[in-house]
């Protein structure tokens, strides 16, 4: 087997030679069928890229150490090694197997704590759990980050599934966030959930204790209607949350990585447990294609490549998501943190500075929205946006199935459109039917070309359910753990957050005048802006 210093090497040796190869002179059906990878239901089409043998070929190689350091994260080896932890999320979602870790049987108390949450979320849902004023109407899921956007995302992404009573989310510290959502809330009929792995982030304990002030307003006894998910169970006590609506995880669950265990619980009572369950064994299904699937038939594997390729190789420095279903609106701000805060780092994981770019910037928004907003830079702009198409076959509103054939139509035309683009005869050829002509029939047909050859990928799935949904998440969580491997960074720490933290708590007192050493002049001026400004 080469190093893989050499495999990088041939990589980009070979994506020079590529020159400006057109993806359309490598396409034909062969190509259309070799370079779409399906499992369990879903599709994955990679062949509208300039990934040819060669690199396939040398891409493969590159995954060499994706197996043994899987199985190492499979068999709860400490692979986040600068935190000194397990990465075991993938536990959560396949309650029956057994794992031993530090010699004890972890499976037991994580399927108890699975067990609890589900009948919480019954009682809730059929009203034995009531607050002051009756059965519980509304819950109020305060978190941020991974205590946030898996639970957020999943909740807008299975609408059709909602039978429970309404979900909200608060997670910013302004304090419109909370301020909006408890304006339409009746305390005594609302839920809070304190979703905190640690029970520290001061933007979560903020919003917190303001709900608590607002609950004790109408509500007798407040702690009764609130609940907590923390893997610090002594500070949720101290907090005063009784122990019976506490549901704790570990620290091999990453926060990013949480969704599927206890801070999954609003998910869980918008769409009942059996559904919940659902979303775990799609999580469970692409865990075992993850391990079983040979690299070339291995979407993880294969998603990663082709990020990789773009990236690293052709120096493409964002990645568009773009979801053809409104309900994945928040699928991009899910996968910003997923991807961003786990591989955007400088260091390897023996601590010596990375030689190659680390993962890109993502981003995205749904179609056909982004299509009458930034699609115009993905087009015709200068810089080049791997697209990464994701879409449903069937919707879910069967009496609405015009609207879903002209979503599927969109989506397919946007890859192809900005594949083929449009040359300048072509362009020349419209105009002049427009009635140009000479300079301005020239100058008008330059402005109408598209230069096209530009990559993407489509995620085809049946149709957005609870377990497709979990599939998706899964296929994610795996391609940047692949990713991280093959970049040889540690995926599952998040250092590069902390610095900001603890500025904030040395800048608010220059926000009330006080002189605190050690500031810049910009920041000190700022501060001072804002106090005359509030004046
Ligand atoms: O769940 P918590 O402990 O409140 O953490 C919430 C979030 O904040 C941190 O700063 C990290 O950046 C995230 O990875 C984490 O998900």
């Amino acid at each position: 087997m080469s190093h893989p210093s050499d495999i990088w090497a041939k990589l980009e040796a070979h994506r020079q030679a590529q020159g400006d190869l057109r993806i359309e002179a490598l396409l034909d059906e062969t190509r259309a069928r070799d370079y779409t990878t399906s499992a369990d239901g879903l599709s994955f089409d990679w062949s509208k890229t300039t990934i040819d043998a060669e690199a396939r070929a040398l891409l493969l190689a590159l995954a060499a150490p994706v197996a043994a350091r899987r199985a190492a994260m499979f068999a709860g080896e400490r692979i986040n090694e600068t935190e000194d932890r397990a990465v075991l999320h993938t536990a959560l979602r396949d309650l029956d197997q057994s794992l031993i870790l530090d010699g004890q049987d972890v499976m037991a108390e994580v399927r108890k704590t699975h067990d609890r949450m589900a009948r919480f979320a019954e009682q809730l849902r059929d009203g034995r759990f009531r607050g002051q004023g009756g059965k519980i109407t509304d819950v109020v899921n305060i978190g941020i980050g991974g205590s946030d956007l898996g639970p957020a995302m999943a909740v807008r992404a299975l609408a059709p599934y909602h039978d429970g009573p309404r979900v909200h989310f608060v997670s910013n510290v302004d304090g419109a966030d909370i301020a909006d959502t408890l304006a339409v809330l009746d305390p005594e009929t609302t839920l809070v959930i304190v979703a905190s792995k640690t029970f520290t982030t001061i933007e979560t304990m903020t919003n917190a204790e303001t709900a608590r002030r607002w609950m004790a307003h109408k509500v007798a006894t407040p702690a009764d209607q609130f609940a907590a998910l923390s893997s610090a169970e002594g500070k949720t006590s101290e907090w005063g949350i009784d122990a019976t609506r506490v549901f704790g995880f570990e620290d091999w669950v990453g926060g990013r990585y949480s969704v599927w265990g206890p801070i999954g619980l609003s998910l869980m009572i918008a769409i009942g447990p059996a559904n919940f369950d659902a979303f775990l064994a799609g999580g469970a299904a692409m865990d075992r294609h993850f391990r079983e699937a040979a690299p070339e038939d291995n979407l993880p594997v294969l998603l990663a490549l082709t990020g990789i390729w773009h990236h690293q190789i052709c120096g493409y420095a964002t990645r568009a998501v773009l979801p053809y279903d409104n309900r994945l609106a928040r699928l991009p701000a899910y996968l910003q943190q997923l991807e961003m805060e786990s591989n955007g780092k400088g260091v390897a994981m023996d601590g010596t500075s990375l030689t190659r770019p680390s993962g890109p910037v993502v981003w995205g928004e749904p179609g056909t929205n982004g299509q009458h907003a930034f699609y115009q830079l993905i087009h015709q702009g200068t810089a080049i946006v791997p697209c990464e198409f994701i879409l449903a076959a069937r919707g879910h509103e069967a009496d609405l199935a015009h609207h879903h054939r002209l979503l599927v139509a969109n989506c397919l035309a946007q890859s192809e459109a900005l594949m083929r683009g449009r040359d300048l005869d072509t362009a020349r050829a419209l105009m002049r039917a427009k009635g140009y002509e000479g300079a301005a029939l020239d100058r008008q047909a330059r402005h109408r070309v598209f230069p096209g050859n530009r990559p993407s990928t489509t995620l085809l799935i049946p149709e957005l359910t609870p377990f497709t949904l979990g599939q998706i998440v899964a296929l994610y969580e795996h391609r940047v753990f692949t990713e991280g491997v093959i970049l040889g960074i540690n995926s599952f720490d998040q250092w590069g957050v902390e610095l900001g933290k603890e500025l904030a708590l040395k800048v608010e007192p220059l926000l009330e005048g006080q002189d605190m050493p050690g500031h810049d002049a910009s920041t000190r001026h700022l501060a001072e802006l804002v106090r005359d400004l509030r004046n």
